[in-house]
């Protein structure tokens, strides 16, 4: 099977101020690219020097084509941003047909292409109302029409769901991924949200102090994370360390020396992973197929969905999940002395 061929090939350097943002990325046709990072890593910087609003160094090759000095009104773009940024004086249906209507499509067509999009969208009952008369799902409906009405090649959606509740972040992201998937464009979407990226995204990108860290499917980064921010945000305990043959050896706090038994033969630099269901907490401790056992102190207990996670401190940090009946089952309480047991088979090991 052949590679899909790129809609975009980029490689944008970006400089505020006392900070450079620098990124290489490619998007095919009908994929979704989704930027993840901290506060102020340089999301959106990317995404308004995708747009043409900032200037940038390097190449935007948009189907073999360069935009870098293409200006914004030029370029074969759609935008949906945080706060939708829908034009209050007009309707629904003339804030989707605008954009048409500035290329040149007479009013008539532009009107019957907005209103066809309004349907695809489940919107078209409110074509003739003002956007402020819609919640805030609706409006994010509308938003996606208008940015698909002037045919981009590629979309870019700045954290589409910041602005909805948790209910209809629901439906509404249910109603991207479909869209998403039938849009032929390429689709890069910025993103705190790991769920947004997992849900959504073909391929995920992410940036810290304006550089990427890491890029894989969603899958791949989740479970395979490469800093501590991307394992805190998937929810992963993750170390680095050497390995030789199926050991590997941890640097743990204060220049002390853990060893973790992997089930895979690595050699050399590593990172070593595993989420925290997989750690079983036992007050004796526990003997049995290959496994890495550490005696921990436990520095905090707090609900984490329909469990409870549990931190641990001492030769390693571990966080670990178990459920409420095996919590009050071993009556942990912070400052107590508890097994940790993780299998080899748990850990996923990965060069560095
Ligand atoms: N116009 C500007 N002039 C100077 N510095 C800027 C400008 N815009 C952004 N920056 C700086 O660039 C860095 C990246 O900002 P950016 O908004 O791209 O980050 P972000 O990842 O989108 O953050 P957030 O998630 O908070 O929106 C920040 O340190 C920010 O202060």
């Amino acid at each position: 099977m052949t590679a899909p061929v790129p809609v975009v090939d980029a490689h944008l350097v970006v400089h505020h101020p006392g900070f450079t943002v620098e990124t290489r990325f490619q998007v095919a046709s009908g994929h979704v690219l989704a930027l993840l990072g901290p506060n102020g890593a340089g999301k959106s910087t990317v995404l308004r020097a995708l747009a043409g609003l900032l200037p940038a160094q390097g190449h935007l090759r948009v189907d073999g084509v360069d935009l870098l000095s293409v200006p914004a009104e030029r370029r074969p773009v759609g935008f949906v941003f945080q706060d939708f940024l829908l034009f209050p004086h007009l309707t629904v249906v003339e804030n989707v047909a605008f954009g048409p209507r500035c290329q040149g499509m007479p009013a008539r067509q532009a009107r019957r292409l907005a209103l066809d999009l309004l349907t695809d969208m489940g919107v078209a009952e409110y074509a003739r109302a003002r956007p402020r008369t819609l919640s805030g799902g609706q409006q994010q409906r509308v938003a996606l029409a208008r940015a698909l009405a002037t045919r981009p090649r590629l979309l870019l959606l700045d954290e589409p769901m910041a602005a909805l509740d948790a209910d209809t972040r629901m439906s509404v992201r249910a109603m991207l991924r479909c869209r998403l998937t039938a849009f032929s464009g390429a689709t890069v979407l910025v993103t705190h949200d790991p769920l947004d990226a997992m849900v959504l995204a073909d391929r995920v990108l992410v940036l810290e102090d304006g550089v990427s860290v890491q890029e894989g499917t969603p899958g791949d980064v989740a479970r395979r994370p490469r800093t501590d921010y991307v394992a805190r945000l998937v929810g992963v305990n993750l170390y680095r360390g050497r390995a030789a043959g199926t050991r590997v050896q941890l640097a743990g706090p204060h220049g002390s020396a853990v060893a973790l038994t992997v089930a895979s033969p690595h050699d050399g630099e590593v990172f070593a992973a595993f989420p925290p269901h997989a750690v079983a907490l036992y007050r004796e401790r526990p003997h049995g197929s290959p496994r890495n056992t550490w005696l921990l102190t436990v520095d905090g207990v707090e609900r984490f969905g329909p469990h409870v996670r549990v931190r641990l401190s001492g030769a390693v940090e571990v966080n670990a999940d178990i459920t409420a009946a095996a919590l009050a089952d071993l009556s942990l309480r912070p400052g107590d002395r508890v097994w940790a047991a993780v299998k080899a088979t748990e850990v996923e090991c990965y060069p560095v």
